[in-house]
C-alpha cells in the first residue's frame, strides 16, 4: 500500500505579503494549533461556501489584522502536502500580495513580524518553505507541487518551553492510614514540552509540475492536476 495514498483532502490557504521596495516579507509566528512554534504566511481552512481566495482574505484579516483588495491578491500556486499513512492531504492555495491596508496586529494564534528577504528564519519554518519560497521571492511562480512528509522520530525533538501549572492535588491515603478525611490542597508543578525542530514532520520528497498549459484550480486525489481555469 502506498503510504502517501490519498482518499480525501482539506483545502487551505496561505498568504505571503511582501514589500518589494524594502525587500521584506511579513510572516507570522504560529502560537498554537497545526504548525505551532513555526513562522509561516497567514491562512487556514477554507470554509463551506467560500472560494479559496475569499478564505485567504478572511484568514489574513483574522490573523494579521490587515486587508488586501481582492484584485491585489494574486494566486502564486497550489501545494499539496501529503503525510505518510495519512489519507487526508492538505491542498494549500498560495497567494501573494504587495500592498495591504490596515494596521498589522497580533492575535491569539499568530504574531506577525517583517523579515528581510535575506533573513527569513527557514530553520524555524516548515521544511518545504526553503524549496518554494525562494522561487516565489524571485517571481518564479505560479508554483504547483507535491510535498511528502514523514513523522520525525522523537530524538529530533528539542525542549522549547516549560509550562508552570497550578493544579489541585488530592493525596491518596495509604492502606495503613485508611480511613482518613482526604483533604484537597493546591500545589504548583511544572513540566517541559518537546517541540521537534521545524515541526513534527520531515519532508522526504517533493515534485513540482512545470510548464503547465493553464492555471490549475485543484490537485486531484491521485495527485494529478486535473482541472484547469480558462
Ligand atoms: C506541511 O507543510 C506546510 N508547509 C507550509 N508552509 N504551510 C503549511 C503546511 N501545512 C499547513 N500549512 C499552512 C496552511 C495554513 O495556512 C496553515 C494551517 O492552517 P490551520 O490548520 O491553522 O487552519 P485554521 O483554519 O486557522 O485553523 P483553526 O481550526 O485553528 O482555526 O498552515
Amino acid at each position: 500500500m502506498d503510504p502517501f495514498h490519498l482518499t480525501a483532502k482539506k483545502v487551505l490557504t496561505l498568504v505571503m505579503v511582501m514589500d518589494k521596495d524594502q525587500q521584506k516579507i511579513l510572516l507570522g509566528y504560529k502560537k498554537r494549533g497545526f504548525g505551532a512554534h513555526l513562522w509561516n504566511g497567514f491562512g487556514g481552512k477554507v470554509e463551506p461556501g467560500e472560494t479559496p481566495k475569499e478564505g485567504a482574505l478572511r484568514e489574513l484579516e483574522e490573523e494579521a489584522g490587515i486587508t488586501v483588495k481582492p484584485e491585489k491578491l494574486y494566486k502564486a500556486g497550489i501545494l499539496l502536502f501529503l503525510f505518510e499513512n495519512d489519507p487526508v492531504g492538505l491542498e494549500t492555495h498560495v497567494y501573494k500580495a504587495f500592498e495591504h491596508e490596515g494596521q498589522i496586529r497580533e492575535c491569539d494564534e499568530m504574531r506577525p513580524q517583517w523579515f528581510n528577504f535575506a533573513d527569513i528564519p527557514f530553520d524555524q519554518m516548515w521544511e518545504d518553505d526553503r524549496v518554494w519560497l525562494p522561487k516565489l521571492l524571485q517571481g518564479q511562480d505560479p508554483l504547483f507541487g507535491k510535498m511528502y512528509f514523514k513523522r520525525k522520530p522523537l530524538d529530533e525533538s528539542v525542549e522549547t518551553e516549560t509550562i508552570a501549572v497550578t493544579a489541585p492535588v488530592t493525596p491518596v491515603p495509604s492502606a495503613t492510614s485508611f480511613p482518613v478525611n482526604v483533604s484537597t490542597t493546591m500545589t504548583s508543578t511544572s513540566f517541559t514540552t518537546t517541540q521537534p525542530i521545524n515541526g513534527p514532520f520531515a519532508m522526504s520528497d517533493y515534485k513540482f509540475e512545470q510548464n503547465l498549459p493553464a492555471v490549475p484550480r485543484e490537485i486531484a486525489l491521485d495527485g494529478t492536476i486535473a482541472s484547469f481555469e480558462n
